[in-house]
């Protein structure tokens, strides 16, 4: 079957010379054989000589390095994938380490911001309040038929760098590079699409160069209906779906995941992806310094989708260990751009009401981390350098080894370095960032924490999702991806700072989570397929490995 699946052709229609040299998803370039160029009336197309895979790698990856900003490297893989997209995923499958700050966050984050400029070729789908009620005809002008993964974006909270209309693309596009490269979710399966309901970045309206919507958001019942038609139009052109819904405001998010999730095949990356891998960092902290869940109290510094995303699903892991919610949710506590979220505040938006507690209001951080004492902060505020020195102090004094989650992104935007992390907590920190550090070196020792990034969860579960076409995306399938992913955590990668397997294992490692998440499917009467005698095997035959097929 795996064999199948990699050497299927996925042109819709039978195409000319011209096309396989031209069609990304089936050009090989220079290493077309001799017998393809008979077959196909390639000769005189190609310079005569035939090179492998590996020498074009080499060739690609000469270039690449050529490259002297990131920028400029986002940009060459941008076209690799235009060009030869079975080349650009060999490449990111042997050099993942290197390549994910650049087609991931910190670069994507700036691709974004620079998107309307460095724009070459448009990839996936865009849809925008102009196109209403034509949305399911749109679907239609996608060659795939057979998509099985949408991730959509509106533009509105890109990473933390807040609205950037149409331009946030770029996430979706990564998001879904991420899943063929970490899970090998077949590029033909993949569908990267924008809504663009408009932008109130003023910057962006006024740029000559800019090619969304030039009016404000879109908000209230119009812009539901624009959503409503999108899911209906995926339903209409596709079957068995998973939609990914990717950086949307807080003030549609999780009203949106609350309509859809029992309702199509869907999740929120922002909401419960973030809270799977922080999750999974709570429970690989408890296996390096000892000490149990239900004993942690955890401070959030932000409270938006992310912050109420770990809580909601850390709440649930502390009940399967045997607290009540209510003894769960006090170990929550989260600050907002107003402070510390208490009984006496008013007008609290809904999802922060259930970690609102009896406590003395305080408007300050560092206030709140004195009069509380945490065990953890966890940063998912965009804030940069909120976790400033004195806050660190003073986790260092209350706790011997303190929790410290950096996780907002780019690395710009993250609430303090790695190096002050350790600096400020004499080395003592247990740190994780949602956006890579280099390795830190103080006093002699060196620190290489790991990434509590989303991007250890989504693929694996996204491949167990659609391998055994679940019909829905559960809490219990993230709670199970945060086991897994823990569990793949060493000795060495304790003793070298890190929460998180590295990131070479991310591959092996989406695997393990998308065999446990199709399980759980399987287990809550979800899936759409009979359960496999051997579901290991049965998940590989699912991965789409970079090779090249043959055409004769
Ligand atoms: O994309 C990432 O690196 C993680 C994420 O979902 C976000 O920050 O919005
Ligand atoms: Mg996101």
């Amino acid at each position: 079957m795996a064999h199948d699946l990699n050497s299927r052709l996925t042109y819709p229609n039978t195409p000319s010379n011209i096309n396989y040299l031209y069609d990304p998803a089936l050009n090989k370039g220079t290493a077309f054989t001799r017998e393809e160029r008979d077959a196909l009336g390639l000769w005189g197309l190609l310079p005569p000589g035939i090179n492998t895979m590996s020498e074009q790698v080499l060739r690609a990856m000469g270039n690449y390095r050529r490259k002297t900003s990131d920028l400029e490297k986002y940009i060459f893989l941008a076209a690799l994938q235009d060009r030869n997209q079975t080349l650009y995923y060999r490449v990111l499958a042997d050099y993942l380490e290197e390549m994910m700050p650049i087609i991931y966050t910190p670069t994507v984050g700036l691709a974004c911001q620079e998107y309307v400029h460095i724009f070459r070729r448009p990839k996936g789908i865009f849809v925008s309040s102009r196109n209403k009620g034509k949305f399911s005809r749109i679907l239609k002008n996608w060659p795939n038929k057979d998509v099985r993964v949408i991730v959509i974006t509106d533009g509105e909270r890109i990473l933390g760098l807040g609205d950037l209309g149409v331009a946030g693309m770029g996430i979706p596009v990564g998001k879904l590079s991420l899943y063929t490269a970490c899970a090998g979710i077949h590029p033909s399966w993949c569908l990267p699409v924008t809504i663009d309901v408009g932008t109130n970045n003023v910057k962006l309206q006024n740029d000559p160069l800019y090619f969304g919507m030039r009016h404000d958001r879109i908000r209230g019942e119009a812009y539901d209906s624009l959503i409503e038609e999108f899911i209906m139009a995926v339903q209409d052109n596709f079957h068995h779906t998973l939609i990914q819904f990717e950086d949307f405001g807080n003030i549609n998010a999780f009203r949106l995941l609350g309509r859809y999730r029992n309702r199509v095949c869907t999740f929120n990356d922002d909401i419960q992806g973030t809270a799977s891998v922080a999750l999974a960092g709570m429970y690989a902290a408890m296996r390096m310094i000892g000490g149990k869940l239900v004993d942690q109290k955890i401070l959030f510094l932000g409270a938006g989708e992310a912050g109420t995303g770990i809580g909601d699903l850390i709440v649930k892991a502390m009940m399967d260990e045997g607290l009540s919610q209510e003894e769960a949710r006090e170990r929550c506590w989260f600050t907002d751009s107003k402070g510390l979220i208490v009984k006496s505040r008013q007008k609290l938006a809904a999802h922060k009401v259930p970690y609102a507690h009896e406590f003395e209001y305080q408007a300050d951080f560092l206030d709140a981390v004195k009069a509380l004492k945490p065990t953890a902060v966890v940063g998912v505020s965009g804030q940069a350098k909120a976790f400033s020195q004195p806050v660190l102090e003073e986790m260092a004094r209350c706790n011997e080894r303190p929790l410290v989650f950096a996780l907002s992104n780019p690395t710009a935007n993250a609430e303090c370095t790695a190096l002050e992390a350790y600096a400020w907590t004499d080395g003592r920190a247990v740190f994780a960032s949602g956006s890579p550090f280099e390795p830190v070196n103080l006093r002699g020792v060196t620190y290489e924490p790991g990434q509590g990034n989303n991007a250890y969860i989504f693929p694996g579960v996204g491949l167990g999702v659609i391998a055994s076409r679940a019909k829905h995306v559960t809490d219990e399938m993230f709670m199970t991806a945060s086991r897994v992913l823990a569990g793949e955590v060493s000795q060495e990668d304790f003793e070298r700072g890190s929460i998180y397997p590295p990131l070479v294992k991310i591959r092996e490692v989406s695997i393990k989570i998308a065999a446990a998440v199709a399980e759980v499917a399987f287990d809550q009467g979800l899936a759409g397929v009979p359960r496999p005698d051997d579901l290991r095997d049965f998940i590989q035959s699912h991965v789409y490995e970079p090779n090249y097929q043959s055409y004769v």
